[in-house]
Formats: structure tokens, C-alpha cells, sequence
């Protein structure tokens, strides 16, 4: 599937009667890549779940190509180009890493789980490892690796550098710059280490109180901003 372009408009949404999204619209070019900011709390990971259509979506539209998603179940949004790798790394954890791969592939033939080895090949290495047998790092690859298995059209990534040792982010975002350099793929990070992700991204987004307060090039999001909206301190 070739990279997809995303447009939110007007997105309403929440869990149950509580409404976290209020009004959110943008959107997001095929091949480009998004960073989503903002402190805790402020709706990030529902943004990507309300894509996803794992939330209570009340109002808006969202469209991926030339599909509209948000009357849509889960799995047709997943049939229809969208990859999500959920906070956490839901990894199966009694499967060895090369099973969870093999999940993946929706129908694909298994020799196609040389392209999850050739971008991490430490994933190669932990093959016949079982999924709680790996370190955070190695999950976070084994659930990336997974996901583009199936060739989404966009990658949704919900905070993959989460208590991971510098070195081990470092190693997953060279991973994620060679996966968008490929250009097959719009991406989507939600990140709370702002360098990683201005250093990744070509757009920010900034979620507040669940409203879309700054979209604009990754360029123009100046230190002050970064003050503004995720925090004193957030650059060190
Ligand atoms: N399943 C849920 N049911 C009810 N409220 C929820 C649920 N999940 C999240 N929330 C609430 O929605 C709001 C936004 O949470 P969300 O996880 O989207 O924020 P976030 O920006 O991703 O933050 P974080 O960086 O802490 O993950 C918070 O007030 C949170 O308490």
C-alpha cells in the first residue's frame, strides 16, 4: 500500500460520556511525518485511539485516502491503511519474537518477515525468544515490526521511546527515520522526548486540554513554544 494521506475534521470524541476531543481538524500529507506533543493528559493517546475507532467518537470525520473511517470498526480501519502500535507494546508474550511476526503478516507469505529482520536486526538475533523474555526496547521493535508487517499506508505510533535507555531510543528512531525515508508511509508519533521528535518530525501538532493549540512546520516550533506546550526543561 503507498503512503496515505489523513484528514481529521472536527473531531468530537471521548470515552463514554466524557468528552476528551474537542474540535480537532488537520491534516497530514502522504509520506509526511507528524509529531504529536503535549503534556500529560492533554489527549494525545485518545487522538490516535479515536483514529483507530477505539474510542466514543460523537462527531467529525476522518478520511485515510480516499476512505472514510469514522463510521468504520477497528479492523476495517486496519484493513484500510491504518497501522497502530499502541502505548505499552502489546507484544504476545507467550509467542516467540518470530510468531509475533508471523501475526502480522495478514496473509502475506512468511518470507516476509526478512523485511521486519532487516530493520532491526537484533529482532533476527531474539527470534526464538518468547515475547516476555525481551527487553522494552525489543518489544517496542517486535510491535513496530509487526505493525508495518501488514503494509499500512500510515503508522501510528503511540510513545515507543517510553522508559527506554537513550541508546535504545537512539537505535528505534535511526529505525523509524529508515522506515519514513522509505516513503511508503505517512507517520504519526506521539513522543514526549520533544528532541526525538523535532529531530524526527516534518509537522507538530500540539494537543491542550484535548484542542488542537499549535500545527505548523517542525522547523518553526521554536524553544519558546516547547516551554509553552510541553514544559520547562523538556529539551535536556
Ligand atoms: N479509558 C479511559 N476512560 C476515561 N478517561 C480516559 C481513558 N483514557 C484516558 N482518559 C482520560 O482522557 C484524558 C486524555 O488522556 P490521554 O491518554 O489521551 O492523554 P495523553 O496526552 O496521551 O497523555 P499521556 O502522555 O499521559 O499518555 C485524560 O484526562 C485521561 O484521564
Amino acid at each position: 500500500m503507498p503512503a496515505l494521506e489523513v484528514e481529521v475534521d472536527r473531531l468530537v470524541a471521548g470515552y463514554g460520556p466524557t468528552v476528551i476531543l474537542e474540535d480537532v481538524s488537520f491534516r497530514v500529507a502522504a509520506g509526511e511525518r507528524l509529531a504529536i506533543l503535549g503534556r500529560n493528559g492533554m489527549g494525545k493517546t485518545t487522538l490516535l485511539a479515536s483514529l483507530m475507532g477505539l474510542t466514543r467518537q460523537r462527531s467529525g470525520r476522518i478520511r485515510v485516502g480516499q476512505d472514510a473511517m469514522e463510521s468504520l470498526p477497528t479492523s476495517r480501519r486496519a484493513l484500510g491503511g491504518l497501522g497502530y502500535v499502541p502505548q505499552g507494546r502489546d507484544v504476545f508474550r507467550s509467542l516467540t519474537v518470530e510468531e509475533n511476526l508471523l501475526v502480522g503478516l495478514k496473509g502475506r507469505e512468511r518470507g516476509a518477515v526478512e523485511e521486519a529482520y532487516a530493520l532491526f536486526p537484533r529482532l533476527r538475533e531474539r527470534r526464538r525468544n518468547l515475547g516476555h523474555q525481551l527487553s522494552g526496547g525489543e518489544q517496542q521493535m517486535l510491535a513496530t515490526a509487526r505493525a508495518i508487517l501488514g503494509r499500512p499506508g500510515v503508522l501510528l505510533l503511540d510513545e515507543p521511546l517510553e522508559g527506554l535507555a537513550p541508546i535504545v531510543c537512539e537505535e528505534l528512531m535511526t529505525a523509524f527515520g529508515a522506515l519514513a525515508a522509505r516513503g511508503d508511509m505517512t507517520i504519526l508519533l506521539v513522543e514526549q522526548r520533544v528532541e526525538s521528535a523535532l529531530a524526527f518530525a516534518d509537522t507538530i501538532l500540539v494537543l491542550e486540554r484535548g484542542r488542537l493549540a499549535w500545527h505548523g512546520r517542525a522547523a518553526a516550533f521554536e524553544p519558546s513554544l516547547v516551554e509553552r506546550y510541553v514544559g520547562v526543561g523538556s529539551l535536556h
